[in-house]
């Protein structure tokens, strides 16, 4: 049994708006990810996917319940050690790529590296390696502005995996792209995870997107209602099946 990179335990959170309602949004979730899982998060608008991404990577604090990284309760840190924790541990790849426009792209992929203090050498070589795995490298000295959307995404999933995290989060990683996009990034993030070992747990509304995932978790309502698992089906298969069982489930 590989060990869990990722353990939450009864999630709950609750948003109070500003007139003293509360909002209830997560609800005692319970959730494993093994190391070099890929999971897919699906669900209709409003079912507290995007919450629960942010509680689970420490973007966010749950209201009750408790989330370990690599054994490390993330919940029971000081604010240095989770920022030192997500510099070196994770990586996030958001549908709006984040890039800094007055940085190069290759210095907007070095930057997880750079708060680090990671020497130049070093840095210089690492940057390179995940260029040329995403297909970037004649990139690297243009700006951000200079690129379509496909490239600065793929410039934001350079960054997200430069530092060879243990794990990654994905909010709607391919929501901005068009399909041939889509499909690319979707291969990059299902290569790292076969090649590296790396996990990932992923949002999306989009079943192809969600069919490169071993596992997919329905959320409905801030509780985990359905689970669908690839075993040993071909993407495209699992893409059927997926799609098969959306309609059950909506
Ligand atoms: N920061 C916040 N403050 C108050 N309420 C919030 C906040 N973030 C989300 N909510 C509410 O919590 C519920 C769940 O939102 P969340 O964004 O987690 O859902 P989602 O499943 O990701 O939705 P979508 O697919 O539309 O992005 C929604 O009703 C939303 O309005």
């Amino acid at each position: 049994m590989t060990e869990p990179v990722l353990i939450a335990n009864k999630l709950n959170k609750t948003y109070t708006s500003a007139a003293g309602v509360d909002q209830h949004v997560l609800k005692d979730l319970s959730l494993t990810v093994p190391q070099g899982e890929f999971v897919a998060i699906m669900g209709p608008s409003g079912s507290g996917k995007s919450t629960l991404l942010n509680v689970l990577s420490t973007l966010m604090k749950p209201t009750t319940g408790e989330v370990m990284i690599n054994n490390k309760d993330i919940l029971h840190m000081t604010d240095d050690e989770i920022a030192n924790f997500r510099g070196r541990d994770m990586g996030f790849i958001f549908q709006s790529y984040n890039l800094i426009e007055s940085l190069t792209v290759s210095e907007n992929i070095a930057l997880p590296l750079t708060l680090q203090k990671t020497k130049p050498a070093q840095i210089k070589a690492a940057v390179q390696k995940v260029a040329d795995l995403l297909h970037i490298s004649e990139y690297l000295n243009k700006y951000p502005a200079e690129l379509s959307g496909g490239q600065q995404q793929r410039v934001g999933a350079a960054r997200a995996l430069v530092h060879e995290p243990a794990l990654i989060f994905g909010d709607e990683p391919t929501g901005a792209l068009d399909s041939e996009n889509a499909r690319e990034m979707m291969n990059y993030l299902t290569k790292i995870n076969d090649e590296r070992d790396i996990s990932i747990v992923m949002v999306t509304h989009d079943p192809f997107s969600a069919s490169f995932a071993s596992r997919i978790l329905f959320l409905t309502d801030g509780q985990i209602t359905k689970t669908l698992t690839r075993d040993d089906r071909s993407r495209e298969d699992f893409y059927n099946y997926v799609l098969s069982e959306l309609g059950n489930f909506e």
